[in-house]
């Protein structure tokens, strides 16, 4: 049985990809996953090694849970003193996820590793991305997607350009998905709604947005571009892309 090809979803900060990551793992019980991220920090108690879940971080996303239900005290501190970092764009990536992985209460194991082991991983080529981030090193590595196919699971990767140029040196041949705002006006006023960015944050974001526009339209760099203007037609969209792989996935559990 060949193992599922993984789906890279890249594009700008704000043009969709959770929106439409949640509802494809909502509508598809055990059929994506997500890869376990390596990181140099040290555990927090209860954490556990290697232990990722597949489909929870998702359906328990901030937004869906009340928040002052289930932090402890000394998560939410955390949690504001990284909000209030002063983050580069580099540690853009590592930032967003230790704040996720703070608010999914410790659902999202991490492999943990050390510095050393973890750069010489980083340059060998291991790793698919990397980011420095408070003084710990943060990654995925081409083995914790290979993980997720061996549970017969779709991985999802959500990256930016720079790890779509690093995946395309690897032998993983994933699907390469662009979602794209229909314009650069509407992604920031989808930015600004959210009301999860600091100006400076909103302004690097719409920055980089405007490069990765750009990129996507060049040939060969993606299957397929998705501009989500209406978000039931570009879900619709999305769908069919992946029909085929999902279907094979499901098939082979039964
Ligand atoms: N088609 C759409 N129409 C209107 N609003 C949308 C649409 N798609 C997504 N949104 C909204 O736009 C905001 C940004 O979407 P989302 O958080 O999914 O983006 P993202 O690409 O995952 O961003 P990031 O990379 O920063 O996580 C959200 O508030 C979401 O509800």
């Amino acid at each position: 049985m060949s193992r599922p090809r993984p789906v890279v979803l890249s594009g700008p900060s704000g043009a969709g990809k959770s929106t439409l990551m949640k509802r494809l793992m909502k509508d598809h019980e055990d059929v994506f996953g997500f890869s376990v991220s390596h990181t140099t920090r040290n555990p927090r108690p209860g954490e556990e090694n290697g232990k990722g879940l597949n489909t929870l971080p998702m359906l328990l996303g901030a937004t869906l849970l009340p928040v002052a239900d289930v932090f402890s005290s000394e998560d939410l501190e955390k949690s504001a003193s990284l909000s209030n970092a002063n983050k580069s764009e580099t540690t853009d990536k590592a930032f967003k996820a230790e704040l996720d992985s703070l608010l999914m209460l410790h659902l999202t194991d991490y492999h943990f590793t050390t510095k050393d082991a973890m750069q010489e991983g980083i340059d060998n080529g291991d790793y698919i991305e990397s980011a420095e981030f408070s003084g710990n090193l943060y990654g995925t590595s081409k083995a914790a997607i290979e993980d997720v196919q061996a549970k017969n699971l779709i991985c999802i990767l959500d990256v930016d350009i720079q790890g779509v140029k690093r995946i395309k040196e690897t032998d993983l041949n994933p699907i390469y998905i662009s979602i794209q705002p229909p314009s650069i006006e509407i992604l920031e006023k989808r930015l600004r709604d959210r009301q999860t960015e600091t100006e400076e944050s909103l302004q690097k974001r719409l920055e980089a947005a405007r490069i990765d526009m750009e990129l996507s339209n060049e040939p060969g760099v993606f299957d397929v571009v998705i501009i989500n203007d209406d978000l039931e037609r570009a879900y619709e969209e999305l769908k069919v892309i992946l029909n085929d792989d999902i279907q094979k996935v499901q098939e082979a559990k039964s």
